[in-house]
């Protein structure tokens, strides 16, 4: 153990029988990327060979059998392979137990020891598997990994209770995750939680729910005085409600192909369990109430806001409500009236550019008293009357200011809609932002614009299923990649909505944190 800087040397070879069955002997092989297990005992149906990537491997487990009598030790080992699926197109994760009994030795001890050198060497040998990605790698986490789980029981069909216990609780324990469940008893209870929570005792916040309880958790942990080291702590999600949107995201950044509901559950029970943690974008939102918040999806003002917020009322259909809420609201299609600016990601670069050339640091012109305009913007109460921390925002005027003169006012004054996005799914089967990455410090702005018909905007979201809707040329949509954005609705009424969530009506601002925060994303 101490060569090879204490890991278990591969390969590593064994003949063990099957705990279900004591007259049926595999040949097991444990390579550095393989585990290979092979029937020595012919079965007339069933599998002979079966050869697992280490990559899909959970975790593993050596233990003794409930018969003291017994003087076999067990191996379990836990795969969740990507698999056709039945009957459909597509792959998804499945699960598949190899379940071994070692009893070459008369002591159980010594049974023991050998499956737990086993047990070492795999799980090992799979950590060093982990796919690290492009360079947004940040960190691992550390095993034993203690996760707080906050589940909200009411949460899209009120399943998600139901589905930690049927799914999650055994993926956790299979991993070897030592985790602690809360259920949220009502509103903010998840954001007071992490709000006053020891922080030291948990290496993971993970969210069993829609995307409204994350957003809870993340504007917590930014309350805290320590919210510096607070908004690094890793941050899990499992799709529990009925949008799902950065579940669903997460699953998409894998490359896999898409998939729902349960499968979607396991896909990101796996990714949980597996590691590693990476850098998330946040946006700072401020509204008209002088209020600053974060959001880590989406603002969204006109159609998708109503369809959002109005199909409340068929949440029980899960994530069908959005049809039919897209259909309703498409029946009686409205016209909001506003002013949209931004500042595009290619002017900021362009600006950054001349103040370098110049040999001088970048400053945003428009906030050269920045410590003034950061102080008025970032350090107000929040909704609840705490003081919200997080990062200054350096392109942002107050909302009393006209925008900066170098960023772009949109010329149209009548919208269908207007979405900003920062991750690349508006809901579990719409892929608004198929460009997006989950730390490319951009928001992905949308706006269609007065005048298209019913017709094409149903079109738009038919096509958004797939990503697609980008490639219908549709004259009314407008697709652009900013830093920030300030958004002054004139239509007296309407709903503005951030990740999902009603906020004040009225002018808003935003800007995004690139890498602020960490998800747990694989
Ligand atoms: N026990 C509870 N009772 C009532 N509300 C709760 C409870 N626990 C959490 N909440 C609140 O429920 C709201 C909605 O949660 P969330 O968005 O996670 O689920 P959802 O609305 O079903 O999902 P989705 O947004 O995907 O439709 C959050 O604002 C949260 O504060």
């Amino acid at each position: 153990m101490a060569e090879n800087q204490g890991l278990s040397t591969v390969p590593l070879f064994g003949e063990f029988t099957l705990s279900t069955n004591r007259k049926v002997r595999c040949s097991v092989k444990l390579t550095e990327q393989e585990f290979i297990v092979k029937r020595l005992t012919p079965a007339p149906v069933g599998w002979s060979r079966r050869v697992h990537s280490l990559k899909d491997c959970l975790g593993c487990r050596a233990y003794r059998g409930n018969d003291t009598g017994d003087s076999a030790a067990y191996l379990s080992v836990y795969f969740y392979p990507l698999r056709g699926r039945w009957m459909r197109t597509g792959i998804s994760r499945q699960r598949v137990e190899h379940c071994f009994r070692f009893a070459a030795l008369q002591e159980w001890r010594a049974n023991l020891e050998e499956a737990e050198r086993w047990a070492r060497a795999v799980r090992e040998w799979s950590s060093r598997q982990r796919h690290h990605g492009d360079g947004v790698l940040m960190q691992e986490l550390p095993r034993p990994c203690r996760m707080m789980v906050l589940v909200n029981p009411l949460s899209g069909k009120g399943q998600s209770y139901t589905l930690y216990n049927n799914h999650i609780q055994r993926m956790l324990n299979e991993a070897g995750i030592i985790h602690t469940l809360f259920v949220t008893e009502r509103q903010n209870h998840a954001r007071e939680m992490v709000r006053d929570t020891d922080l030291s005792q948990w290496d993971a916040l993970v969210i069993m729910s829609g995307d409204g309880l994350l957003y809870e958790v993340i504007n917590g942990l930014l309350e805290r005085p320590d919210w510096e080291s607070a908004i690094r702590t890793p941050l899990g999600i499992l799709p529990g409600g009925s949008g799902n949107a950065l579940a669903a995201s997460t699953h998409y950044y894998t490359g896999a192909s898409s998939v729902s509901n349960v499968e979607l559950l396991v896909s990101c029970g796996f990714l949980l369990c597996r590691g590693p943690v990476s850098r998330m974008d946040l946006v700072s939102i401020h509204l008209s109430s002088s209020t600053r918040l974060f959001s880590f999806l989406s603002l969204a003002w006109g159609f998708v806001a109503d369809v959002d917020i109005e199909s409340e009322k068929y949440r029980h259909l899960g994530a069908a409500r959005f049809t039919v809420g897209t259909l309703v609201r498409l029946a009686s299609l409205r016209i909001y009236k506003g002013k949209l600016s931004y500042l595009p990601v290619s002017r900021e670069q362009k600006n950054k550019d001349s103040w370098s050339q110049r040999g001088e640091p970048y400053r945003n012109p428009m906030v050269s008293t920045e410590s003034i305009n950061v102080q008025q913007l970032g350090n107000i109460p929040s909704q609840n009357s705490r003081s919200l921390h997080g990062p200054p925002d350096s392109l942002l005027v107050p909302l009393d200011q006209q925008p900066p003169a170098h960023w772009v006012e949109v010329p149209e004054k009548d919208f269908v809609l207007v979405l900003a996005m920062y991750q690349s799914h508006l809901a579990e089967d719409l892929l608004a932002a198929p460009d997006a990455t989950l730390d490319d410090g951009v928001i992905h702005l949308f706006y269609v614009r007065a005048g298209i018909s019913r017709f094409a905007l149903l079109r738009l979201f038919l096509a958004m299923e797939k990503g697609a809707h980008l490639a219908t040329n549709c004259q009314h949509l407008v697709y652009t990649k900013v830093r920030a954005l300030r958004l002054e609705p004139l239509s007296p009424q309407g709903i503005l909505t951030v990740d999902g969530e009603v906020v004040k009506y009225g002018p808003v601002q935003a800007e995004v944190h690139r890498g602020l925060s960490r998800l747990i994303s694989g």
